[in-house]
């Protein structure tokens, strides 16, 4: 059996995409790209400057780029990448997922994501901050994660569990339906 060449990790903000892509990518010897960090370094700033000097429409249109380049470079070990949190929302990017990619969508309860969130004080996500309280930023989880379900199902072939699964079987999980999902892509190839 053998790996999906791409693997894409989206969801809501503080799910771990980062964290598990990059333990993930260095599980399998893959490479390892993180659309926000990718459009901080092209831009020479961060993403709460570039949606307060760019706006946010700016900001999307650097995020469906930076895919495209990404799987545009076919990179010949494969690669995992760290979506943003709002980039499965556009049709065109979740056209490229679908495409070229096995989308693993991680998922987590809202009280964990809101202490997670909240302990990251070095990473300002401009989206949540309107919510300087506990209480505010709860229910602006809430909200956003019910607006964005049918984009974040749409868009996944699989879903991970952050919150009760430790990270070690987060990767382990994600790497044996990656498997199963590509050995049934294949199946479907020769049939
Ligand atoms: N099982 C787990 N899997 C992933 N992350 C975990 C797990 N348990 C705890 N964490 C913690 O959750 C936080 C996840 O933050 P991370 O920056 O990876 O999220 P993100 O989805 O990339 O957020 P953003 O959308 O803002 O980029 C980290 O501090 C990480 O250590
Ligand atoms: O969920 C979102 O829309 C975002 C998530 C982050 O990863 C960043 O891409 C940015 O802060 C927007
Ligand atoms: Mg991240």
């Amino acid at each position: 059996m053998t790996m999906p060449k791409n693997i894409a990790l989206i969801g809501y903000m503080g799910v771990g995409k980062t964290t598990v892509g990059r333990a993930l990518s260095h599980e399998l010897h893959y490479g390892f790209y993180d659309t926000d960090a990718i459009i901080a370094q092209t831009a020479g700033k961060t993403i709460e400057n570039i949606f307060k000097e760019d706006g946010e429409p700016a900001f999307r249109k650097m995020e469906t780029q930076t895919l495209k380049d990404i799987l545009d470079a076919s990179h010949p070990k494969g690669c995992v990448i760290a979506c943003g949190g709002g980039l499965p929302l556009s049709e065109e990017n979740q056209k490229l997922l679908k495409d070229n990619c096995f989308t693993v969508e991680l998922i987590c309860a809202d009280d964990v994501l809101a202490d997670r969130l909240e302990k990251d004080e070095n990473n300002v996500r401009p989206l949540l901050a309107d919510a300087p309280t506990h209480e505010e930023l709860l229910k602006k989880i809430g909200v956003m994660k019910l607006k964005r379900k049918a984009y974040y199902d749409a868009a996944s072939d699989i879903k991970t569990e952050t919150d009760v699964l430790s990270l070690e079987d987060v990767i382990d999980s994600i790497s044996i339906f990656a498997e199963m999902w590509q050995d049934r892509q294949e199946r479907i190839a020769q049939s």
